[in-house]
């Protein structure tokens, strides 16, 4: 791992490299392919402090900003198994019957910034094909041979899935002409699990244990290492998890030959078996068991499954997460592990400290954290990630954690209830869940539960769990309130409900992890700035923060009058009278009062370059309370 700091670069270093990908520049994808990785990083460390001081008009941001965490470069373009290449463990394609063929493909420059009307031109033919969407489409696809970013087994894996799929098969996209098609996407996710060893009970599966024991007499994989040349030719084989988004029931038997020639292609050891597929309204009528047919419901599209079972199980952290095909994982594995270090020096945490992770996906981050307090609390609005992080804590003996299912554009529910009936199951006074002891339901037993069902099914665990991995630390303490919370939203960043509750709270850190830098600098200006400020108290002088704020309301479909911070003042001025008038206890106005004042200060902001040669970077931004 490499560190680069703020200081501009020596021009040698910002020269082009050699640029290995054949769809540069029509892809759109790799905007900062062409420069050294040195400059990469650079690049995107001066747009994070020109983000935030442009956008969230937040001084000094140089002066907390630290060295942008880069990748480990070290085996650079002579050998694409580095860190820098094939690091993405997730990738999504398109199946679509317009062709878009590029003038210049593989050679036309795609820069940053390029205006609409540079982009390459060429035409759209009608044919079926699988790629990326073009840049600005929602139906033209560009033809992806192979893509960089992904390692070669999912290379592998999006040109058998091509060549079988449209061409053996004749199967059509769902836009094809004749109506006849069903195709949508294709998503390819990848995983190094841990050795058979470490993998929990539950979650090893007889068949990929079967698989392990032979692939153990038999040595490493030769197809993934042999093409791939990896330095971790004796690291555990990669687990393979491949989606396919149709938009017929009729995909079912039609992709099955599809999904046995991918089984006997893709890498010895890896998992995929079978193909299966359940309508929402079926899995609530008859759950599937963890055995492994996997499937996945959500709007109208049908999500089938290629693999012996429906998730992926990363170990991150040293911890085993369980990830089903809606679930977030950090896209980059190795640097999730870093940036999760980041988060976790970020929070400084105190045993006796109650933890709220807002938008928690499969529960990693706060489980991550778990050791090192006495409460976590998770919401998330995705309900396969929910019951992931419930399985998840169970796997990882993590007994101090519980999570909600809750969309949190429209509020965030009070923890204190959470843990107050965590900490009533765990004194043995709750209902007992009818399950296994220490063995929570798998998210395919759980289907998608209520918040509440899922709190008990914690609690059951935790109380059918040894004494000594119980934590002792704050097991019965009271929480009014979180100490620290860690957000870690989506590109749109945080919804108003989150901004509004972030300022109300006593919470004394926020740690505001982004990957989107626009939109944490707007809500940094929400958090960070008075609220005269933020709502245009100061006439004539912030108008771009009250732009930010109309633009994250309508993002956040939130565009109700009256719901937003920018009428905060008026709302105040008015309640504060009424205060007066009907003699309110002191305690509120002074409340009042303090909304005014700028909630949180930014003592630091850490990038962690996730996504090498994209224009993309994550950052940790860490709040402290000051008022
Ligand atoms: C960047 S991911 C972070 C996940 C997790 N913290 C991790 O590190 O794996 C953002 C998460 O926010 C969730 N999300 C998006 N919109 C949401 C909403 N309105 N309410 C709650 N969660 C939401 C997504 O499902 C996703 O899991």
């Amino acid at each position: 791992m490499q560190s680069f700091s703020y200081e501009a670069q020596p021009k040698e270093k910002q020269n082009q490299v050699g640029i290995p990908c054949p769809h540069l520049g029509p892809c759109g994808g790799c905007s900062l392919q062409s420069l050294t990785y040195e400059a990469q990083l650079q690049e995107k460390q001066n747009q994070v402090v020109q983000t935030l001081t442009r956008v969230g008009k937040l001084a000094g941001v140089e002066d907390v900003i630290r060295p942008v965490i880069g990748c480990n470069p070290a085996f650079g373009l002579n050998n694409h198994g580095s860190d820098i290449f094939g690091y993405r463990n997730k990738l999504q394609f398109t199946f679509s019957s317009l062709c878009w063929e590029p003038a210049t493909a593989g050679s036309t420059a795609f820069s940053k910034g390029s205006p609409e009307g540079s982009l390459p031109g060429g035409s759209v033919v009608t044919r079926p094909v699988l790629g990326f969407l073009r840049p600005g489409s929602q139906t033209e696809v560009l033809p992806v041979t192979k893509c960089w970013l992904q390692d070669a087994a999912a290379n592998a894996i999006l040109e058998n899935v091509r060549r079988d799929a449209l061409v053996e098969h004749g199967l059509l996209p769902y836009n094809d002409p004749s109506g006849k098609g069903f195709l949508k996407n294709l998503v390819i996710r990848s995983s190094k699990p841990a050795p058979p060893s470490l993998v929990p009970p539950s979650d090893a599966h007889p068949a990929n244990h079967q698989q392990q024991q032979r692939q153990q007499q038999a040595g490493p994989s030769k197809l993934l290492h042999a093409t791939e040349s990896s330095p971790g030719a004796s690291q555990p084989e990669k687990e393979y998890l491949v989606t396919f988004v149709v938009t017929s029931r009729d995909a079912v038997a039609a992709l099955q030959p599809v999904a046995d020639a991918l089984v006997a292609s893709i890498p010895q050891g890896s998992r995929m078996t079978n193909l299966s597929q359940k309508s929402s309204q079926q899995q609530a009528q008859n759950p599937p068991s963890l055995s492994g047919r996997g499937w996945s419901g959500r709007s109208s599209d049908i999500r089938l499954v290629a693999g012996s079972r429906a998730y992926l199980v990363e170990t991150m952290k040293g911890l085993h997460l369980r990830v089903s095909p809606d679930s977030f994982l950090q896209t980059n594995t190795a640097q999730a592990e870093v940036l999760y270090g980041a988060i976790s020096d970020a929070a400084q945490l105190k045993p006796s400290d109650s933890l709220l992770d807002l938008y928690c996906g499969a529960g990693s981050i706060g489980l991550s954290l778990a050791q090192q307090c006495a409460h976590v609390v998770g919401y998330e609005a995705e309900g396969s990630a929910i019951a992931d992080a419930y399985h998840n804590a169970a796997v990882n003996n993590v007994h101090n954690a519980s999570f909600g299912c809750v969309d949190l554009t429209k509020g965030v529910p009070d923890p204190s209830e959470r843990v107050h009936q965590m900490q009533l199951h765990t004194a043995g006074q709750g209902p007992a869940h009818e399950s296994d002891p220490g063995v929570l339901p798998s998210a395919d037993q759980q289907g998608v539960q209520t918040a509440q069902d899922m709190v008990i099914a914690s609690a059951s665990m935790a109380e059918g769990s040894s004494a000594a991995g119980r934590k002792s630390t704050g097991a019965r303490t009271a929480w009014l309130s979180p100490d620290v919370i860690v957000c870690d939203p989506a590109r749109a960043g945080l919804s108003t409900a989150v901004v509004e509750y972030l300022r109300a709270s006593t919470a004394r850190r926020c740690v505001y992890v982004s990957c989107n830098p626009a939109t944490q600098a707007r809500d940094l200006a929400l958090l960070c700035r008075s609220a005269d400020e933020v709502s245009g108290g100061a006439p004539g002088k912030h108008k771009s923060v009250n732009k930010m704020l109309r633009q994250q309301r309508g993002q956040n479909g939130l565009a109700s009058a009256g719901r937003g911070p920018s009428r905060l003042p008026q709302q105040q001025q008015r309640q504060q009278q009424q205060q007066q008038q009907t003699d309110v206890p002191l305690q509120r106005q002074q409340q009042q009062q303090q909304q005014q004042l700028p909630a949180f200060r930014l003592v630091s902001l850490q990038a962690v370059d996730m996504f090498p040669h994209t224009d993309h970077v994550e950052t940790v931004a860490v709040l402290d309370r000051c008022c």
